[in-house]
């Protein structure tokens, strides 16, 4: 159940109208609701329950310290992909113990800060990047934990831009040279071989991509067996997607469903051939336990009407979220207060100057200047992938629980974004 709802007309998260929201706290802002989090969270660790599994969140997708001490606290690791990741956990209370890092282009530096805080394990995308993180442990003394990201050439059917296991993608290693880089990965003195993982795209509907990849895992383990090298655990990255409303996209699979059908496999790989013995199974969703806890809250500047289309200009912008002007992404636009029919079709657009600032395109909305909106589902590759395009703050941040707000950001005043600027002397 959503924990956005209408209440006598006026939509709310929880208890507390986004009306009152916006008059405290002003627009735009990111709505994030505690128990959504807290169910999507259960969700994966319900169906992991009695199994040896971590659940790393992939803190992409939303990293706001609150989100993070929230999660850390029901037990969740986190995937991180830089330095700065690593130092949000921290910062939130979060358990570097439980950390995997990801990405294609580690620094040293990020290498040294994950080392010294003995993180779980470093996915490695690279022969070179082997070398690298073994000279650098070398360096301190240490012996890194590895897996490496294997790409399993499996079509995710996801959205070009964010399918990321195909042969033609920059991540991973190619699933035909996994066997020699894992051979030569083992003869690497300050590398200790514990995983393998892999992530084929976001926002996948259908498990059946995913149980293809654990198949390719499965068989790359038993070979990898077959030579002496056993691991620790097998990552399966995230990817499970959600529901946004688009009725052409259709619901995607339930968490605990796709969860069950991993063990299951998993189970009988081990009933058949004793394979993957004690192995953990790590997984590594971002999206599907955000997106649907937050909304993008903004109010209508002005109604314009065009040759044409109609626009509706509100104060939140591509800078805001990024998604739709990315990735072409349908998101859900809804009034706050109920109104009566649409009183037009409008394109929601924001202040910024390109052609490209769109929310939502050819939507019927009840609206009028001054109105409330929110983009529904706006909790993943929201606040993270906003910038400051145009000198604009980004928007605050608030967490409801129950009756209660929480502002978990402040709004990003103008001055705050030229701070570290300086004039030629
Ligand atoms: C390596 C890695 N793991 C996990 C995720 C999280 O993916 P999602 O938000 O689709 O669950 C991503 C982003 O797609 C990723 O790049
Ligand atoms: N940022 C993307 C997903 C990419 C995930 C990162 N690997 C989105 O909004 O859908």
């Amino acid at each position: 159940m959503s924990q956005f709802s209408y209440q006598n007309g006026v939509l709310h998260a929880e208890g507390v109208s986004l009306s009152a929201i916006a008059e405290q706290y002003g627009t735009p802002a990111y709505v994030y609701s505690k128990a959504q989090l807290l169910d999507n969270f259960a969700s994966y660790a319900d169906a992991c329950q009695g199994r040896d599994a971590l659940v790393c969140y992939a803190m992409k997708a939303n990293s706001n310290l609150a989100i993070l001490d929230l999660l850390a606290r029901q037990g969740a690791g986190f995937d991180i992909v830089s330095g700065g990741e690593l130092l949000r956990v921290i910062a939130a209370g979060g358990d570097p113990q439980k950390v995997i890092f990801s990405g294609v282009g580690k620094s040293m530096e990020e290498m040294r800060l994950a080392l010294e805080h003995d993180i779980l394990c470093f996915n490695v995308e690279s022969i070179p990047e082997l070398h690298r993180l073994n000279d650098v442990a070398g360096s301190m003394g240490k012996k890194a934990r590895v897996s490496l990201r294997v790409n399993p050439n499996v079509d995710a059917k996801t959205h070009p831009y964010i399918a990321t296991g195909l042969k033609a993608n920059k991540f991973g290693v190619a699933f035909t040279d996994a066997l020699a880089t894992y051979r030569a990965a083992a003869q690497l003195p300050h590398l200790n071989v514990a995983g393998i993982d892999c992530h084929i795209g976001s926002q996948l509907l259908d498990d059946a991509p995913l149980l293809e990849a654990l198949d390719k895992l499965i068989e790359l383990i038993d070979a990898l067996g077959a030579e002496g090298i056993h691991l620790h655990h097998l990552d399966l990255g995230g990817g499970i997607g959600i529901d946004y409303g688009d009725e052409e996209d259709g619901a995607p699979v339930p968490v605990g469903d796709y969860l069950g059908r991993v063990f299951k496999r998993i189970d009988a790989w081990r009933a058949a051939s004793h394979g993957g013995k004690g192995i953990k199974v790590i997984f590594e969703p971002g999206r599907s336990i955000v997106g649907n806890t937050g909304v993008l809250l903004t109010k209508v500047e002005f109604i314009k009407h065009g040759e044409e289309k109609n626009f509706c200009i509100v104060d939140a912008a591509m800078n805001d979220m990024a998604r739709p002007a990315l990735y072409q992404a349908w998101m859900d636009m809804q009034p706050v207060v109920q109104g009566d029919a649409p009183v037009g079709t409008f394109d929601v657009v924001g202040p910024i100057c390109e052609s490209g600032d769109w929310l939502a395109r050819d939507r019927a909305l009840a609206i009028a200047p001054g109105d409330l909106l929110v983009m529904k589902t706006a909790g993943a590759y929201g606040m993270t992938m906003a910038s400051n395009y145009n000198t604009r703050g980004r928007a605050a941040e608030l967490i409801v629980d129950g009756a209660q707000v929480h502002l978990v950001r402040q709004r990003e005043n103008p001055a705050d974004l030229f701070a570290l600027e300086s004039l030629i002397k």
